[in-house]
Formats: structure tokens, C-alpha cells, sequence
């Protein structure tokens, strides 16, 4: 959906550079760990995950990887308990389970950011990003005195200021998914999980997005968790990949060990290269359809 606006569609880029540092007085403090061990997920009688085992460790950024329904989704709900294991553990580095965290408690120490969420009607968009304190909050807003310092830092984090009045029902996909992640930001959790944060974002968003990401590991030891369909930002921003394929674990470690081209063309089921990009040594993955396969195949020939 387009913006109807024409003072919101001009201001949608945000004259404050959206990446610069995040460093209001107040933001939460570094995150803890999180252990997952012996996880299984299902819907209904359908088990969808098995058995994994994975960490997301404490202040690094851990990116989920894989083919569609391999099971990121299914594992990032878990975390955000949105989703019940049958069986396993979710442990953080202090030694307390996940699941025995009071609501308004576990909602100060984590948050998730998921896919495609629908815009609520007849809201502002700074209006949208203050839900992002709701666990801060007592009874009264007067109890959250770091409130509006920390939606502001959101809204300038993501580029949105600009348009922090407008109507969140007139905005694009991508102002809408700046949004939500301003409204996860707003949170401070010391865990932030991201679901696709950099879908529908064009290319300036998905650059300021990813980079955000690394910055608020790097800066204030958030613990981030990321699903990700693109392997070169994955690359890029994380430290540690964890390849899902059918519900298992395959690959995890750094983007050299996992991102090699004769385990990622198994898992996908296409021809998939990797090489490192000359100027920065990043890791980049070329995937090949089988009309480019062909025609690689007979270039090699020759
Ligand atoms: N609500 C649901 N009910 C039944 N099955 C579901 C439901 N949600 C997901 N699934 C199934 O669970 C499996 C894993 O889905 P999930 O969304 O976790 O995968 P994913 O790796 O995140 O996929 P994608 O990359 O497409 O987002 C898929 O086979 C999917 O069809």
C-alpha cells in the first residue's frame, strides 16, 4: 500500500542518518545467553522441529538460516514462547528457564519481531511505537520516566521521524516493517529476535537494518537472534549461522564452516557457489536455477 500522504511519502527518508549511535542514557543492558537443548515442535500431531540444540550467545548476533519451512519461524516462536515445546529446554545464562519468567518480566528481557504482522487501524506510527513500552510501564505512564526518550531513539534508529505522525494504515510494507522494528527497539530488551527483519526494505533499509543489527550487539551486547533468507547479509552480520534443513540442525558455526557451497546446493537443491567477495573478504553465495546451471555448465565446457 502506497502512502496517500504526500508530506509522509516525502519524509519517509529521514534527514538523521538512522544508524548513528544509539547511546540515549537508559537503554537495557547487555543480554544474557540463551541455551536451547532437545527442542521439539509441532503443530497438532505434525512435529515439525527435532531435537535441536542451539545458543544464541550472549551480545552476538546468531542468524537462522535455511530453506522455506525448514523451521526458523517454528524455532525464533518458541524462543518468544509463542510456541510450546514438546519437549526440551530453553535456559538463560542465569540458570532460569524461559518458561518460568513472570509476563511482564519476560517481556523486559525479550522481545520478537515477526513476519508480516497487520497495521493497526487508526494509529500514528510514534503512537504504534510506544506499545514497544508497554512492560515498562505501571499502571500510568508517568511510571515509565525513560519512555519517550527510548521511542524517540527508535524512531530516529529506524528513519522514522519524519513521518512519526502519519497513520500507520497509510504506509508502505516497508515504513510498516521499519515500524514494528522501531516498536521491538522501543522495548530494550536485552534479547531482540528478528523474523525477516529486512523484508520488503529496499536496499538503503536492508544496508541501515543489518548494520543496525551488528551495532546494537557490538555497542550494547544485545543478544540477537535473526532469521535470514539472504546468506550474504547473513554473512555479514552474524557471528555464529545455524542451518536448518527439514526440522534439523546441519551446520553451526562461523559463515566459513557453514557457508560452503556443496552443503548449502544439498539443503537448497540448486547449485549454490561461494566465494569471497575481493574488496571485504565477505563470504558471498551465487545460486544458479537450472536454466543459469545449464548455462554455467556449458560455459565451463568450452
Ligand atoms: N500454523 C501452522 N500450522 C501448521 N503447520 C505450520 C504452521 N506454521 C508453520 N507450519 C509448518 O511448519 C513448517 C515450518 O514452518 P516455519 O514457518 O517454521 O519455517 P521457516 O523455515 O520459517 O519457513 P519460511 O522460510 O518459509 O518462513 C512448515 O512445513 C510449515 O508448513
Amino acid at each position: 500500500m502506497a502512502l496517500s500522504n504526500p508530506a509522509a511519502t516525502t519524509a519517509s527518508v529521514d534527514p538523521v542518518d538512522p544508524v548513528r549511535s544509539p547511546d540515549a542514557p537508559g537503554r537495557a543492558g547487555a543480554g544474557l545467553g540463551i541455551d536451547a537443548t532437545g527442542l521439539r515442535l509441532g503443530y497438532g500431531r505434525t512435529e515439525i522441529v527435532h531435537d535441536v540444540a542451539l545458543r544464541l550467545e550472549a551480545g552476538q548476533v546468531t542468524a537462522l538460516i535455511g530453506p522455506n519451512g525448514s523451521g526458523k519461524s517454528t524455532v525464533l516462536r518458541a524462543l518468544a514462547r509463542l510456541h510450546a515445546p514438546t519437549h526440551g529446554a530453553m535456559t538463560l545464562d542465569d540458570g532460569r528457564a524461559l518458561d518460568t519468567l513472570a509476563r511482564r518480566e519476560f517481556a523486559r528481557t525479550l522481545t520478537l519481531l515477526s513476519q508480516s504482522r497487520p497495521a493497526p487501524s487508526g494509529l500514528s506510527v510514534r503512537e504504534v511505537v510506544e506499545f514497544g513500552r508497554h512492560p515498562h510501564r505501571g499502571r500510568i505512564r508517568s511510571a515509565d520516566p525513560e519512555g519517550a526518550a527510548a521511542v524517540q531513539e527508535a524512531l530516529e534508529l529506524t528513519g522514522l521521524t519524519g513521518i512519526a505522525d502519519a497513520g500507520v494504515d497509510e504506509l508502505s510494507g516497508g515504513q510498516l516493517q521499519r515500524v514494528w522494528l522501531a516498536t521491538s527497539l522501543a522495548q530494550r530488551t536485552g534479547v531482540l529476535l528478528l523474523d525477516e527483519p529486512t523484508n520488503h526494505l529496499d536496499l538503503r533499509y536492508q544496508v541501515e537494518t543489518i548494520d543496525l543489527v551488528r551495532e546494537l550487539a557490538d555497542e550494547h551486547g544485545i543478544t540477537v537472534g535473526i532469521v535470514l533468507h539472504d546468506l550474504d547479509q547473513a554473512a555479514v552480520v552474524a557471528d555464529r549461522l545455524v542451518l536448518l534443513s527439514e526440522g534439523r540442525v546441519v551446520a553451526d558455526g562461523a559463515a566459513a564452516e557453514v557457508l560452503r557451497g556443496e552443503l548449502l546446493s544439498e539443503v537448497y537443491g540448486i547449485r549454490i557457489d561461494v566465494d569471497a567477495d575481493p574488496a571485504t573478504g565477505a563470504l558471498r553465495t551465487k545460486a544458479f536455477g537450472h536454466r543459469r546451471r545449464s548455462a554455467a555448465d556449458a560455459s565451463a565446457s568450452v
